[in-house]
């Protein structure tokens, strides 16, 4: 949340124009609208900065042909990629740097099995003693490579980098750019207690930074890259694009790999470009624009937020479904930040709660076509997916919905009563603010056979790696846009409830708020390493969502104000072409 407070009604437009009560999905309001000359209330307004790309996405067209012919193009050079994974004549070492550069270029999905059985092959023959003969980059890969696939190569292989007598990295470190780059990666990795870990990351990061600017050409962009974002916290299609545009040397060897990519990304391409459109659509349709025009507009964002999440095609119904609920998140937090007054605020909330059509009546004109548009939502999906029995996944996205708008409510109500809550209540609450409950169970719901009761179940019991996830959210949020927040008057941050517990000094704050997502990225780290609670298919969405926060909120407030990483990204993805295929 950010800008300045207003207080003005700023001479806008009225909220609910006649034209945004009917819509082409029939939500006609009950009740014709008779204007009424009330004055209108304080409200702290924010002027958010307007959407960046207006209608853009709308006007795509896609052609079922192209599509069909990306998928028919896909299928040779998978499967010849498919014969390299599971090629027992290739040594080791090569197999590891092929199925490391299959994972960066966003292809592991596709072998998920073979690769497996490849990795716990090798691991299981695994001698530590090899790696002393072994260079820095060789082995940074093989730590990540094994990491990335949940197997928990000891950090140990590190150990002969630091020189016992002076306790710091040898010199044989420092003049290696394309290890230390590759140790940087492997940090990233790092769980508790893994000191070695801790202290190569400070190293390497200080070290590529002195020299980045000395760098030519590949090695150049690759180290500028890292230091910006490495890839264990960045947005997965985003970092196969950009491993591709900048490490070809890993892989140009392997044609397939090379043609695969390259089509792999025209295909993706095209559906993502179908999805953007669709919801894009959608929500002109449904007239957000003007029923709620004080709202951040930003629908290929969120798009891209949960196409963060997972970016396999078979998923396409679930990021639809997700975006549109991750949406209505928006609208809500929104309206409670800055628009509604807390008396709204307070009978919105209990709409909410009780979700019946009839509760419309209590709430104010501006708000009553979104409580229309999610109860149908809703509705909709709870038909589509009762069907085969999976209406329980709805239940859980909706019910994540009423805790949240819950949530909402207790920041409003310590804001209004002028309270700055303690650490441990601000967190309490922030957990569920963060919103990634929310997101995670509705990012279930179209996802399948896979996300049955029993992973909904582990959902419910909030497990460690989904605490983590929601810490990272709410805490790199808030470091992030307290200030602005304060500007505006409101409080309710972790920064301020950590200062008021712990009576230290802002930076101080920071600092100790800094620690806790390291940690909960430990957390992540742990939670993704054999055996795992769950299948990796249900983990990876939650460290995604991590991930996304970390894209977002890294360098500033990225969502309330979009001009940089996201505008870079959604270009990246939805309009630069892909890789050319001709040739291939
Ligand atoms: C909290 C957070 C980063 C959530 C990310 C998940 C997500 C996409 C939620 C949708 C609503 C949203 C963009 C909140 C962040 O804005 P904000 O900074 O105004 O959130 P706040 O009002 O909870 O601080």
């Amino acid at each position: 949340m950010a800008l300045v407070r207003n207080n003005s009604s700023n001479g806008r437009e009225p909220i609910l124009s006649p034209r945004s009560l009917t819509s082409p999905r029939g939500l006609t309001s009950p009740r014709p609208l008779t204007v009424q000359p009330t004055q209108e209330p304080v409200r702290p307004l924010a002027n958010f900065p307007p959407s960046i790309w207006a209608d853009r996405f709308i006007s795509f067209s896609l052609d079922n042909n192209e599509l069909e012919a990306y998928a028919n193009a896909l299928e040779g050079p998978k499967e010849a990629v498919r014969s390299l994974i599971i090629d027992t004549t290739m040594d080791a070492t090569a197999k590891l740097k092929l199925i490391y550069s299959v994972h960066r270029l966003g292809l592991s999905y596709l072998y998920p099995e073979e690769i497996d059985a490849e990795l716990n092959e090798i691991f299981k023959k695994i001698d530590l003693q090899y790696y002393e003969q072994v260079d820095l980059y060789t082995i940074s890969v093989q730590f990540q490579v094994f990491r990335h696939h949940g197997y928990k190569l000891s950090s140990d292989v590190f150990k002969k980098f630091k020189d016992n007598n002076t306790g710091t990295f040898t010199d044989d470190v420092t003049k290696d750019v394309k290890g230390m780059l590759s140790l940087y990666e492997s940090a990233h990795l790092r769980l508790h207690g893994e000191n070695l870990l801790d202290e190569a990351l400070a190293f390497t990061e200080a070290q590529l930074k002195t020299i980045v600017s000395t760098l030519e050409g590949d090695l150049a962009r690759q180290v500028n890259q890292v230091l910006k974002r490495p890839f264990h916290t960045g947005m997965p299609m985003v970092e196969a694009r950009l491993y591709f545009n900048t490490h070809e040397e890993d892989f140009s060897s392997h044609e397939s790999v090379v043609k695969l990519a390259k089509v792999h990304f025209n295909y993706l391409q095209l559906q993502q470009k179908e999805e953007l459109r669709m919801v894009s659509q959608w929500w002109k349709d449904m007239e957000f624009q003007t029923s709620v025009p004080y709202i951040r507009d930003r629908v290929p964002e969120i798009y891209l937020w949960i196409l963060g999440l997972y970016f396999e095609p078979y998923y396409s119904r679930a990021r639809i479904i997700a975006t549109k609920i991750t949406l209505f998140l928006v609208v809500l937090d929104d309206t409670y930040d800055a628009y509604a007054t807390i008396d709204e605020i307070r009978s919105i909330t209990d709409a909410i709660n009780r979700w019946e059509i009839s509760a419309i009546d209590q709430l104010p004109e501006y708000i009553k076509l979104f409580y229309r548009i999610l109860l149908n939502e809703y509705d909709d999906l709870e038909k589509e997916y009762s069907k085969d029995g999976r209406a329980f996944s709805v239940h859980a996205s909706k019910q994540a919905f009423q805790e949240i708008a819950r949530g909402y409510l207790e920041e409003a109500e310590w804001l209004h009563n002028g309270y700055v809550a303690t650490f441990p209540e601000y967190m309490k609450n922030g957990l569920i603010t963060s919103a990634y409950n929310v997101i995670s169970k509705s990012a279930l719901v179209g996802m399948g056979a896979i996300a049955d009761e029993e992973a909904l179940a582990w959902y419910e019991t909030h497990p460690k790696i989904l605490k983590a996830s929601e810490l990272i959210s709410r805490l790199q949020d808030d470091v992030m846009t307290f200030q602005f927040e304060r500007k505006r008057g409101q409080s309710a941050t972790g920064v301020d409830a950590y200062i008021k517990e712990y009576n230290v000094s802002e930076e101080v704050a920071i600092l100790e708020l800094m620690k806790m997502i390291e940690n909960a990225w430990k957390d992540i780290n742990e939670g993704c390493l054999k055996p795992t609670e769950v299948s990796v298919a249900l983990l990876t969405p939650i460290l995604n969502l991590a991930r996304m926060i970390d894209v977002v909120y890294k360098f500033d407030d990225g969502f309330t104000f979009p001009g940089k990483t996201l505008k870079d990204y959604i270009t990246l993805l939805f309009v630069t072409p892909p890789p050319s295929i001709e040739n291939c």
